[in-house]
């Protein structure tokens, strides 16, 4: 019998990709890791520094510049290509110009016969993951956002800062749209079994640290540029639980069927995800204000994405 070889190929080898590239390799987490670019020469000088350091890596990767050929046996494929924000642009002001990448890109793999699961991460990511979705035809749980993922961790580093504690011992969720009308479930956010909400009943306070999360990419793009550190973690972690078929639980970007009763959207919530992607989605128990806060994130969503899939 063969030997499986996992595969991942990056499409999009800017900030984010690069930096991602860079985590896989550091952590040993896939066999092949596949980059591919329009900047063919930023792309292969890439290949060629990551390769030198693979002597220093904790196990070996093949790392080469490809094509989309290379598509065709990959487990995964994750898609960093596309514009970023500029100071004072918001994400969904993006929705335009990387939708047109995104056709193009997405059509070159599949006429590779992809058929493993996409990672999204270019934003505005819900609503590109829901284009993947639709352009690439293949089922929903084979396709996944990066979502809240980030700002899950950065609410939760700023809520052990706060306490004081471990973020790893913190566990709370930011969910909704990767972007502005995102949310905080302070209902169901607790350190080491006990709910946050018992300790801090100052609205101040909660709303401070909510506030800090949710404009964290603007403090971050005001001061350097872009953001590409957090985020390429993120990817690396959502790999894993694909590769190692983990069972996790993520805040990632999947499909709504009926769940927080919404339909037809990707937005960012807990799933649990495994080799074949997502295998389930969470549906948190809400507080009023917290079912409020989705339903506008989701509308939102529509709103900026429906002109563009609704003729
Ligand atoms: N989901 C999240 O939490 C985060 C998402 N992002 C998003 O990630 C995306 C990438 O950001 P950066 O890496 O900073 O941008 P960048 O400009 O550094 O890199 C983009 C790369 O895409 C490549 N590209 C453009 N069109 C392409 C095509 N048709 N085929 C192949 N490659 C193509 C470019 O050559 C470039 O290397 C942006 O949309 C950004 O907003 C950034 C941070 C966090
Ligand atoms: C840029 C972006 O989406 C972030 O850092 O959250």
């Amino acid at each position: 019998m063969a030997v499986h070889v996992n595969r991942v190929v990056l499409i999009g080898t800017g900030l984010v990709g690069s930096s991602y590239a860079f985590a896989m390799l550091n952590q040993g987490v896939s066999e092949e890791l596949v980059l591919i670019d329009l900047n063919k020469e930023k792309s292969e000088g890439d290949v060629m520094d990551l390769n030198h350091g693979l002597a220093f890596a904790p196990s070996s990767t093949r790392i080469w510049f490809g094509d989309y050929e290379d598509c065709k046996d990959a487990d995964i494929v994750v898609l960093c290509a596309g514009a970023n924000q500029k100071p004072g642009e918001t994400r969904l002001d993006l929705v335009d110009k990387n939708l047109k990448i995104f056709k193009n890109i997405v059509k070159n793999v599949m006429d590779n016969e992809f058929n493993g699961i996409f990672i999204v991460a270019t934003n505005p990511v819900d609503i590109l993951s829901y284009a993947v979705w639709k352009y690439s035809g293949l089922p929903q749980s084979q396709v996944i956002g990066s979502g809240t993922i980030l700002d899950t961790a950065r609410f939760r580093y700023l809520l052990a800062e706060h306490f004081d504690v471990d973020t790893r011992n913190v566990h709370a969720y930011i969910i909704g749209e990767h972007g502005d009308t995102e949310l905080p479930v302070w209902s169901h956010a607790d350190i080491g079994g006990m709910p946050i909400l018992d300790t801090v009943t100052d609205q101040e306070v909660l709303d401070h640290l909510f506030v800090s999360v949710r404009d964290a990419a603007y403090q971050i793009i005001e001061r350097k540029g872009a953001t590409y550190y957090g985020i390429a973690m993120g990817l690396v972690r959502l790999t894993k639980a694909i590769i190692h078929n983990e069972n996790s639980i993520l805040t990632v970007s999947c499909f709504l069927n009926g769940e927080y009763g919404e339909k037809d959207v990707y937005i960012g919530v807990p799933a649990i995800v495994n080799s074949k992607g997502i295998k389930k989605v969470l549906e948190l128990k809400l507080n009023e204000k917290e079912t409020k806060q989705l339903k506008h994130s989701v509308s939102v969503l529509k709103e900026t994405m429906y002109p563009f899939f609704k003729g």
